[in-house]
């Protein structure tokens, strides 16, 4: 058994590579590689990339105990417990998604658009006119507000604070160099600590909630899983956090680079504020297409597997490249130009827009979070007249986390309209 091509230069460069600028680094790795490539990264089995359609399919229809997701995804262990749904395999895996699916149907959503929307609105008359606003930051709080109420259905400041503590710590550069490179026992330490606060906080929130005579009328998240199942307190903590976790600063990356493009492209940012809801839709999945904020997702092998003309032995990590896959000329016609219309000229494939993975790993907040995506950038369109880039050259990428947001963070100059926005329309199910 051979490993596919792929760069042979020392693994710390490899890993450079890939954490300081994936898109780029894995576009020209494709160049001169081809679709299946082997990427080293330091401390963990070798990567085989994936940039084929046909293969990242293989990959999210395959036998789930052999394609390891949890196992892939156990650099995050010491941040969301050995509980969380994202670290499990196996029956333990699908047991557990099934519990948390429910509160996420499509369906369901409608109840939060309201809340969503009017979170929307306070954000944006808040923000600076005239001036350099980096958005992210922005968009963060907004997430994390509305994660506070339609997930926790609370509002302690007490718990947001101590949320907005290990968010800082989790988004710095060097936690994730220590998570990279730093071993099992130093990240546990670290993040034992660093969520102390958060877990003692939250226990004490679903005690409250047990005591509720309400708890069966409640329609947040986590009162849903309260009394839809029998999850215990310290299951329910590590699912909190990872619901946190994977919703939180991913929604609010996404949103930035949303407004980044959007203040690039004023064709695309007035034909969006005239309010055509498969318009808004198709900036949505434009911007997860072209700026995914998770570049890849990784499958550990547990038996040997062919793909792509390779036999690879078990213990090597497939890892389907969103960016690679996003970015392929004969899909996407000149991949690199941010064209939202075409999304309304041919649909979303299964296996061609992969931004929040696939098959039984498929991410379980897509639907909250492109309903959230449409509310918001609906309520900005709606307050936001005149929207202009603050850099005079498109954001690079940065690693934040698990992420890759906008360099400046999305820096925009925003101009609001004086007089009272019309209503803000209703955004329909669906896509
Ligand atoms: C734009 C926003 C988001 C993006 C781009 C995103 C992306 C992803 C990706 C790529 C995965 C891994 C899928 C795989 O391995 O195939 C994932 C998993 C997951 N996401 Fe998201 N996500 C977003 C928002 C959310 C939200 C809002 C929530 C919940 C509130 C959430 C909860 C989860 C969970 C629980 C998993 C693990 C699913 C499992 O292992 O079965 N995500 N997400």
């Amino acid at each position: 058994m051979s490993l596919p091509p792929g760069p042979s230069g020392p693994h710390i460069l490899q890993t450079m590579g890939w954490l300081s600028r994936p898109g780029p680094y894995s576009r020209r790795l494709r160049a001169r590689y081809g679709d299946v490539i082997t990427l080293h990264v330091e401390q963990h089995a070798p990567w085989v990339l994936l940039g084929h359609p046909d293969h990242v399919k293989q990959v999210f229809t395959g036998d789930p105990n052999v394609l390891h997701a949890g196992e892939g995804n156990a650099i995050l262990k010491p941040l969301l417990g050995p509980r969380s749904v994202l670290l499990l395999d196996g029956k333990e895996h699908l047991q557990q998604r099934k519990l948390m699916l429910p509160p996420f149907h499509g369906e369901r959503m409608q109840a939060y658009g309201d809340m969503i929307r009017e979170i929307a609105r306070e954000e944006v008359a808040s923000w600076p006119t005239g001036e350099p606003l980096p958005t992210r930051l922005r968009t963060q709080a907004l997430t994390l507000e509305i994660i506070m109420r339609a997930i926790f259905g609370t509002r302690d400041e007490r718990l947001r604070d101590a949320i907005n503590t290990l968010l800082e710590f989790v988004g710095r550069p060097s936690s994730l160099v220590l998570a990279v490179v730093g071993g099992k026992r130093a990240n546990h330490y670290v993040y034992g600590r660093v969520r102390a606060e958060v877990d003692r906080l939250l226990a004490e929130l679903i005690a409250a909630r047990r005591a509720d005579p309400e708890l069966d009328h409640k329609d947040d998240i986590l009162s849903l899983l309260m009394s839809g199942t029998d999850m215990d307190d310290a299951t329910l903590i590590d699912e909190l956090v990872t619901l946190l976790a994977a919703g939180h600063e991913t929604t609010a990356t996404a949103l930035a680079w949303a407004l980044e493009r959007l203040s690039r492209h004023p064709a695309a940012w007035a034909r969006l504020r005239e309010g055509e809801d498969d318009y808004l839709d198709a900036v949505c999945k434009e911007t997860l297409r072209l700026r995914p904020v998770i570049p890849a997702v990784i499958r550990m092998l547990k038996a040997p597997y062919e793909i792509g003309g390779y036999e690879l032995p078990a213990g090597v990590a497939v890892v389907p490249s969103i960016h690679l896959v996003h970015t392929r000329e004969d899909t996407y016609p000149d991949p690199l130009v941010f064209r939202p219309e075409r999304f309304l000229e041919q649909p979303a494939g299964t296996y061609t827009w992969i931004p929040f993975g696939g098959g039984v790993r498929r991410c379980l907040g897509a639907t909250f979070a492109l309903f959230e995506m449409r509310w918001v950038l609906r309520a900005i369109a709606d307050a936001v007249v005149d929207l202009q880039p603050a850099t005079p050259r498109s954001e690079g990428t940065k690693h934040r986390s698990i992420t890759l947001a906008p360099q400046a963070d999305g820096r925009v100059i925003v101009a609001r309209r004086t007089t009272p926005a019309r209503r803000a329309q209703p955004v329909p199910t669906g896509r």
